[in-house]
């Protein structure tokens, strides 16, 4: 079968500016005579990445931040060119790629879905005929004759969604936007990104959640610093994806912060971070952020936030922080760990991947077949009158 999309030798450098000074008079700045001083230095954000996309496939795009999955996915919306290589695609193309790209501020909701509708070279009549469906979807019904930049982001989310699935693209770009909403909306998303691949039509789908990622496609690219590190089945391609991340625990040769390790024991969980600077630590700081698969944060704190007593710490170059964590409870399921490490001044350290961390039963009140909604098992008095 001939493909609908083919990414042939597609590579994007971007020049990075670095300023030689550090201080520029307000005369150099405005004047711009700093500018012979500016270094650019070339970054490949993409590398020669080739793959093909079958009709009717749902195609996730996974990698680490930073990996260049959204640079591609702009090349291939057109919204940037490469510096080399080609997109030969056979098909309309609808993405979703930021909340309201796309969209005009200053046009109601009912403008923008034609307008929107429109440059995705739909007919009026098409529109027209698909209109109640994406008014349904949105649930935006009661604002429509408002301009969109008196929505809110979820809201202009819920439009673009609304739109981009209803309009009958043959191939669907979504990078991510499930982040944005809530968790029913995710849900509803998912489910209208099926019907979508149900109905033949080809999707590509960037996310960090590799539940979503997993249950939607059936095939798979890893992106790894530019370059198509895999691609195939989308549970190999998951696994070796997890087998570049840390798991439990990180250890480093350098820096302060030598390892990082969390574990769940029981009903807690107990993190402990094991440190060596280059000068006495008065106040050793470490911040937390225990975040879901989409990345939002769910809890967190640091010493100074939370006003800990320290004794008996006395000032050191190294040393062991363990925190245990006794509240929440958690759901059953897979988490990110983000630590920051510094001294009540400034952070010597943070993680720039997550850490992943699985959760098991945590709590009696989580039972085996009940079904819980959220991260958070709460802990509740009941009286029935
Ligand atoms: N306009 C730009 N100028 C310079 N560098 C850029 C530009 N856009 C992206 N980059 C760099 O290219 C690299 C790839 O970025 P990209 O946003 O595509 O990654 P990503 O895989 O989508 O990451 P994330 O998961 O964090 O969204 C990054 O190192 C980024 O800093």
């Amino acid at each position: 079968m001939k493909s609908i999309l083919d990414i042939e030798h597609i590579s994007k450098l971007f020049l990075i500016s670095h300023q030689g000074l550090p201080y520029l008079s307000l005369r150099e700045r405005l004047t711009g005579l700093f500018r012979g001083r500016e270094k650019q230095e070339p970054f490949w954000a993409l590398q020669d990445v080739s793959f093909s996309v079958a009709p009717g496939e749902s195609l996730g795009i996974i990698g680490k931040n930073g990996a260049g999955k959204s640079t591609l996915l702009k090349i291939l919306s057109r919204i940037t060119p490469p510096t080399s290589g080609r997109i030969v695609s056979r098909g309309r193309i609808a993405s979703l790629l930021e909340v309201g790209t796309g969209f005009h501020q200053e046009l109601t909701g009912r403008e923008n879905i034609f307008m929107n509708g429109s440059i995705l070279g739909m007919r009026r009549s098409e529109i027209t005929a698909s209109f109640d469906q994406i008014v349904d979807f949105s649930g935006v019904e009661n604002f429509l004759d408002t301009p969109i930049k008196h929505y809110s982001s979820g809201m202009q989310l819920r439009l673009a969604f609304a739109v981009a699935a209803h309009l009958e693209p043959e191939i669907l770009i979504v990078d991510e936007v499930l982040a944005v909403g809530d968790a029913e909306f995710q849900k509803k998303c998912l489910k209208k990104m099926e019907d979508v691949a149900g109905q033949g039509r080809t999707i590509l789908f960037v996310s960090h959640n590799m539940d979503a990622v997993t249950a939607l496609c059936k095939k798979g690219v890893f992106l790894k610093q530019g370059q198509v590190e895999g691609y195939g089945d989308i549970h190999e391609i998951v696994r070796s994806y997890h087998d570049e991340t840390h798991h439990n625990s990180m250890t480093l040769e350098k820096g302060s912060v030598r390892s990082v390790e969390i574990q769940q024991q029981g009903e807690t969980l107990v993190l402990t971070v094991c440190y060596q600077h280059d000068a006495v630590i008065d106040y050793p700081n470490l911040g937390f952020s225990i975040r879901d698969m989409f990345g939002h944060p769910l809890a967190g704190t640091n010493p100074m936030k939370s006003q800990v007593n320290m004794r008996p710490y006395k000032p050191s170059r190294e040393g062991r922080i363990e925190v245990t964590i006794s509240s929440p409870k958690f759901m059953e399921g897979t988490y990110q760990l983000y630590v920051w490490f510094g001294d009540s001044r400034r952070n010597f350290f943070e993680t720039k991947d997550p850490i992943l961390f699985q959760i098991t039963k945590m709590s009696p009140e989580q039972g085996r077949n009940a079904k819980f909604d959220g991260y958070i098992i709460p802990e509740c008095q009941w009286n029935f009158f």
